[in-house]
């Protein structure tokens, strides 16, 4: 009966790099905007350490901006970075796959702040170039209408979880958590009711103190947090230096920045450290029922945190009812960013809206994002 309701079905690239700065994530689809009609390969391009050092002094050259469009200090150098690193990912990816019809790309470029209260978010891209040099069109900057009509610019892929549930007829209320750099949740009630905000740190911080011990990027598999244990008076420290947020009602979203483990671990061994932060991610991600309308009958957890067992452990033991991951589901947990910024950009195209008042606070459902045809980059 709806045979027209829904656009043909397009098929999209989306490219993501998370707060996490680990790397670029690419995933294929195949998407009318409202539902998945296929899931195409993956792909991902870590950063090298030398590619990290640069967007940490990008992030921390960032921190004066008033001016979204603005590049000072290390923040052109980053952005060139960041383009290449995406036209090189989408090359590698095409190649041997040139019957792909790719109609459009979505790119999420490299948050290096985000400040909604200032109307303020910034993502390093530069897609006329992208555009250019992949010779496809491009939709970038999914954050900035939200922003400018007083969203919070983030969440933004709510509505792709909300599909993801909705085509696994998952019993509502279902909430989803990406524990990214920064975590967030997505709770979908009956009726296709949304809510999402971000609920605290993911990894960042974890990532950021093993870092700092050990010049390693993350604590693999857990095993520093297996062989630690959780400092209370630690924790209830973090809990403190957040409380403010966590006591927020949404909508509300976190730069990266606006994490920091203060003088908390001080004296702690790396061990116990992470035991700690692994232990804070999942009490602020308990914390978020309180702001929930519903309790939700399970949890899926997604985003690299899901390949932690120590961090799912934590959110298993955190949070009642029941706990999955997204890979169980048979979702491809590490690349739904990627494929919802392909799903935003086969919305955007069409007009669709990409964020809602549950999931931004905006006042009206909007869609968003900036079209450059390659044509027209030339
Ligand atoms: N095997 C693993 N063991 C422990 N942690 C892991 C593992 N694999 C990934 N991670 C964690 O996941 C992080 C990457 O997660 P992800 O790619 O979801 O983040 P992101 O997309 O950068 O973040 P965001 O969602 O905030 O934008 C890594 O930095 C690391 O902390
Ligand atoms: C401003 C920004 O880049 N925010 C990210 C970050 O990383 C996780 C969380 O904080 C989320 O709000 C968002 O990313 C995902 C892709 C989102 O918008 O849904």
């Amino acid at each position: 009966m709806h045979a027209n309701k829904y656009a043909e079905p397009v098929t999209a690239l989306g490219l993501m790099s998370g707060t996490s700065l680990d790397g670029v994530d690419i995933a294929l689809i195949e998407t009318d905007g409202h539902a998945v009609q296929r899931f195409g390969p993956v792909g991902e391009r870590p950063f090298t350490l030398q590619e990290r050092d640069l967007l940490r002094g990008a992030l921390a050259d960032a921190q004066t901006l008033t001016d979204r469009h603005a590049r000072p200090g290390r923040l052109a150098e980053a952005e060139a970075m960041i383009t290449d690193a995406y036209a090189e990912t989408i090359r590698d990816f095409l190649a041997g796959r040139e019957n792909e019809p790719v109609a459009v790309v979505g790119v999420h470029g490299q948050t290096v702040l985000h400040r909604p209260k200032d109307r303020l978010t910034v993502q390093l891209i530069d897609a006329d170039a992208l555009a250019r040099r992949c010779g496809l069109t491009v939709v970038h900057d999914l954050r900035g209408a939200d922003v400018a009509a007083g969203g919070q610019g983030a969440p933004l892929v709510p509505v792709f979880h909300q599909a993801l549930a909705r085509a696994a007829g998952l019993e509502p209320p279902v909430a989803v958590v990406n524990v990214g750099g920064v975590a967030n949740v997505t709770w979908i009630g009956e009726s296709d009711a949304l809510m999402a905000f971000d609920t605290g740190p993911g990894n960042a911080l974890l990532d950021d103190w093993v870092y700092r011990h050990t010049g390693e990027p993350m604590d693999r598999d857990g095993a520093l947090a297996a062989s630690g244990a959780v400092d209370e008076r630690a924790l209830a420290a973090l809990e403190a230096g957040l409380s403010d947020y966590l006591a927020q009602q949404p909508p509300k979203s976190l730069d990266r920045l606006d994490l920091s483990t203060g003088e908390a671990l001080e004296g702690l061994s790396l061990e116990d450290g992470a035991a700690t932060l692994s232990s804070f991610t999942a009490r602020c991600v308990a914390s978020a029922r309180d702001h929930l309308p519903e309790a939700p009958k399970s949890w899926i957890v997604c985003g690299g945190g899901a390949r932690n067992p120590e961090l799912l452990r934590a959110l298993t033991d955190a949070l009642p009812g029941d706990l999955t991951t997204a890979d169980a589901l048979g979702w491809r947990g590490d690349f739904i960013e990627a494929q919802a910024f392909a799903f935003l950009a086969a919305r955007s195209l069409q007009g669709m809206p990409i964020t809602f008042p549950g999931t931004t606070g905006v006042p009206r459902p909007l869609t968003g994002g900036s079209v450059t045809q390659p044509e027209r980059a030339a």
